[in-house]
Parts: C-alpha cells; structure tokens; sequence
C-alpha cells in the first residue's frame, strides 16, 4: 500500500467528505477517470478503470481509496509506485473556491451566529458546514441568510435559520466577493445581492471572506462592473445622475442590468431579492480616488439604496492559491 500524504487542506472539514464532493475535488488536480457508484459511507472508495486511466499516478487495478481526513491511501496490485506524486497540483477556480470553504467551515465554533453569504463560493461553505452539523463535529449554530437563494439553500441543508431583527449582532459571517483591493475592500454583488449582504456583514463581529486568487486586485472594479441597486421607479434619472457623477472619468459608463426573459422574448431588468433593479458601474482602468468619498457621493444620489463597494468592513480573507496554498490576510 501506498500512502500519497496530502497536504491537509485537502480534508479541513473533520468529517469524512461525501463522495460526491471528493471526486469534484480530486478530479481536475489528478485527472482521475473516476468511474463509480458514488453512494458509499464512509471509508469511501473510488475505482478507475486501467485501460481509460490518464493519472500518472495509478496503474492497472489501481484502487483509490479514501479512509481518513488528512491523507490519501493510494492500494496498488502489485505494490509499487509508478511515478512520484505530483508535487504542486494546479486547482481549478472551483478547487481553489472548495479550498477555502473548507478551512472557513473549519473556522466556525459551537454555538456562532452566523452570517450566511451568498455566491458560488459561499454556497461551498455551506456545504461544509453541513457536513460538519450533520457529523455532530459542530452544533447550536444558527445562520442568517443573505439572499432568498442562500436562505433556500440553508434549509435544503438543514442549517438552522435565524433573521437580523432577533439576532442583531452576529458573531462571524462568511461570503465570497467579485474582488478584493489591498486593502481589504470588496467588490460585491455581481451575483445581486449587495443590500441584504452588507447588512447581515455589517452587523457582525468578524467578517471572513472567501476567495479565489482571481479576485485579488490592485484596485476595485478593475474584472467587472461595481453595482448599485437602485428603485425602479425612474431608474433611468439615476443613472443619469450616476454619470454625472462620474462625468470625465475616462471609459466609464453606467447601464442597467438585464436578464433575457424568454417568455417575453426580450432582455427585462434584473430584480434583487429586494425588487430592485441593479445598475452596473463600468470602470474602464478600475475605480480612483477616496473610496469612502466615492462612497458616499453614491449613496447621496435619491434612487440609489446601496452600492457593492465594501469598505474595510472585512477583518479576514482567506485566499486559497492555484498552487493549493492558502493565505490569510488580516485587516490592519
Ligand atoms: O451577489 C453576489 C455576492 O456578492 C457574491 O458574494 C459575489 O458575487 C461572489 O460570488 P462567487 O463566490 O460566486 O464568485
């Protein structure tokens, strides 16, 4: 038997992975054929088929299988080992995204309130949690939601509810961002659910964000829009109003956010959870200047409720590399 040592990041989470979620995980850093009924408990295993392998790592009538949290044993017939391990995997987004839900999920304690994020990588945290609720490796925790869909999400994983108004200070809350300056400020919002984030955020002790190294940026709105979620009613004086503002800042526009309707058969405005419309900054070099001057001239603008620039309100991004490291960067 073989015993491939990962680096324990692979398996924060202190319950056994579902099968499901180690074969997302493994896959593209191995390029594993995994061929299989995944429905076992734990120790689950994986087997590949040895005409269709493509690992170096495997050969004829390799058998994968995973029986602890922190490492791989790797059974091979006749035992020996064909190639060393890979030395520095390349994860994919979604590898690196699962990388640091997991050691967020490993961060929450007993009995936190939680804020809940929302976003693809959030929704990964999520997941962890609740294979930490459900292994009894975590209890008594209850989670406020930041949008319909991460509170729908919440109950398909039977993570306890709560809302702002009975528990208005939080202890931790944990969510994703589009972008993320070196400061610690942050884009949100390009998944639409600014407002209710920044209020559940804001009113907690200890904010963790969650990120990919492709969101880190020298300066804000440099990968996509900043958006602000404005009233319908005369959306299109706000964004008159946003240009305005914004008057002889080169390459920049202000446009509203559609999606494609197809009983309509036509583009209609995208609607918030809060059934506002979102209007999309476009920076053409990123945002310059004061950010909480900034800040605040937006907000003064009458339609305008809230923008997805979030400054200094995270204390900790946890960043989580290509080369499967993590980084912790703390608010100063
Ligand atoms: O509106 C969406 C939220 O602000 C998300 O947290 C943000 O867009 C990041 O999402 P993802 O983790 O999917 O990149």
């Amino acid at each position: 038997m073989l015993i491939l040592e990962c680096s324990s990041y692979i398996f924060y989470s202190a319950t056994i992975p579902k099968p499901q979620r180690i074969k997302r995980f493994l896959a593209p850093i191995y390029s594993l054929p995994f061929s299989t009924s995944l429905s076992s408990p734990s120790p689950c295993s994986f087997t590949t088929p040895a005409a269709s392998s493509s690992s170096p790592l495997l050969s004829s009538h390799s058998h994968f299988s995973i029986t602890m949290r922190t490492s791989i044993h790797l059974q091979t017939s006749p035992p020996h080992l064909l190639s060393p391990p890979v030395a520095s995997p390349s994860l994919t987004q979604d590898s690196q995204k699962l990388l640091c839900a997991q050691h967020a999920a490993s961060l929450v304690k007993p009995s936190t309130i939680l804020g809940l994020g929302t976003g693809s990588t959030a929704s990964l945290f999520l997941e962890q949690l609740s294979d930490l609720l459900s292994a009894g490796s975590l209890h008594s925790i209850v989670g406020v939601p930041t949008s319909l869909k991460t509170d729908a999400l919440a109950k398909t994983l039977n993570i306890p509810l709560t809302d702002l108004g009975s528990h208005p200070v939080l202890d931790l809350s944990v969510d994703g961002a589009d972008e993320v300056d070196q400061e610690l400020n942050l884009v949100k919002g390009r998944g639409g659910s600014l407002l209710r984030e920044k209020m559940v955020e804001g009113a907690s002790r200890e904010f963790v964000v969650i990120v990919d190294e492709t969101k880190l940026v020298p300066r804000l709105g440099t990968t996509g829009p900043i958006p602000v979620e404005v009233i319908p009613f005369g959306w299109d004086y706000t964004i008159m109003k946003l240009k305005e503002l914004f008057k002889g800042e080169i390459g920049f526009d202000a446009k509203l956010r559609t999606v494609w309707d197809a009983k309509e058969g036509k583009e209609v405005p995208f609607k918030t959870d809060n059934e506002n419309y979102i209007v999309n900054l476009l920076f053409e070099k990123g945002i310059s200047g004061d950010l909480r001057i900034i800040s605040d001239e937006i907000l003064r603008i009458t339609g305008v409720i809230e923008h997805g620039i979030f400054i200094g309100m995270a204390t900790s991004v946890i960043v989580a590399k290509k080369d499967g490291k993590i980084e912790i960067l703390n608010k100063k």
